[in-house]
């Protein structure tokens, strides 16, 4: 699926199936992220990885909720809407996901992320303008930036996000509000770089994870393992890609072993898994889909 605008203004009707396009993508990309195994300490159809109150079912259960709640943000970015239009809708997002999970954050992050890709995919598609990773930086920055910026300043942090603020660290809200940068210049390069590199769609999925995962400041594992948590676990993930990543002799084997020292400490990336089904989104967006 390629999705450009062609056109300049197309008109609202005329954009449905676009915009339907734009949302079942974030929805497809979550479960791509699912999927993969092994993620260290992540959720999979395979185990539970670090958690004990979720499992892959909680986490489908989560994306059927919220395959509505992708085309609206699509829609809303298509309307021009402000961010007080798109802060209510994810918040509806997140309730709906909590309703659906018995209370259990499973998604909050990507309900975040990918709500402001739908949104700024949408918006682009109103202008005619084509939806390349770039462009759709560019806008995310342009129009919702200044409100992710304030917000950034303003809006008290919750969870591990205090003390994980206190070091000086990068969460969902701040890594918008810079427009995404590790999306960008880390995690769809690497996925991209995979794939060039014939790796598979499962290889380059593992491959975007642990560059993500040697960069990310994830607040989840910030909260689970501390900051030397976090920082230990950068740290492995740079060494796994620095001897070669997914193209190392005995690759999935280390990736399993990774995933058994994560589950030991109980340590869970989910901002990092997040950000891999962002890159897949763009994927799907973008680049015409997963390999065939
Ligand atoms: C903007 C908010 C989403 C910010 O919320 P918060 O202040 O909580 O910010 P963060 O802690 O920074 O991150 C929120 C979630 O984003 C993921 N994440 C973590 N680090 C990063 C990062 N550096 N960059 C990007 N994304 C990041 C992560 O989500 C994933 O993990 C969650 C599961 O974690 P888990 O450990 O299992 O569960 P917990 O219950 O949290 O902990 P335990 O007790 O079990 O240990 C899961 O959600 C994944 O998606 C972070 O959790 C929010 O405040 C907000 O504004 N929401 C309103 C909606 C809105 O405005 N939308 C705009 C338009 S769409
Ligand atoms: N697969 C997964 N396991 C645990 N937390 C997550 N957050 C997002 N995806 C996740």
């Amino acid at each position: 699926m390629r999705l450009s605008a062609p056109g300049l203004h197309a008109p609202h009707a005329a954009a449905g199936p676009a915009l339907a396009a734009i949302g079942r993508a974030a929805t497809l990309a979550l479960h791509d992220e699912l999927a993969l195994h092994p993620k260290p300490g992540l959720v999979s159809y395979v185990d539970t990885g670090s958690h004990q109150d979720m499992d892959a079912g909680t986490f489908l259960r989560s994306l059927f909720a919220l395959r509505h709640a992708y085309p609206r943000l699509a829609t809303l970015g298509f309307e021009g809407a402000g961010w007080a239009a798109l802060q209510a809708c994810g918040i509806q997002a997140e309730r709906r996901m909590l309703a659906a999970t018995g209370g259990i954050n499973t998604h909050r992050g990507a309900i975040f992320n990918l709500g402001l890709l739908c949104a700024a995919a949408g918006w682009r598609l109103a202008q005619g303008l084509a939806l390349t990773p770039a462009g759709l930086r560019h806008t995310l920055q342009t129009i919702w930036g200044p409100a992710l910026a304030d917000r950034a300043r303003l809006t008290p942090p919750s969870h591990g996000g205090a003390a994980v603020r206190a070091h000086g660290l990068r969460g969902a809200n701040e890594e918008a509000a810079a427009g995404m940068p590790v999306l960008f210049d880390v995690a769809w390069p690497a996925l991209q770089q995979a794939l060039a590199a014939g790796w598979g769609w499962d290889a380059a999925r593992a491959q975007c994870l642990l560059a993500v995962m040697a960069v990310l400041d994830d607040t989840n594992l910030a909260h689970r393992g501390g900051l030397a948590g976090l920082r230990e676990a950068q740290a492995m993930s740079q060494t796994f890609l620095a001897d070669g990543g997914m193209g190392q002799g005995g690759a999935w084997e280390r990736l399993a072993a990774l995933h058994r020292h994560f589950v030991a400490r109980r340590w869970s990336p989910g901002g990092a898994a997040d950000l891999l089904a962002a890159a897949c989104w763009l994927q799907r967006v973008c680049a015409g889909g997963p390999p065939r």
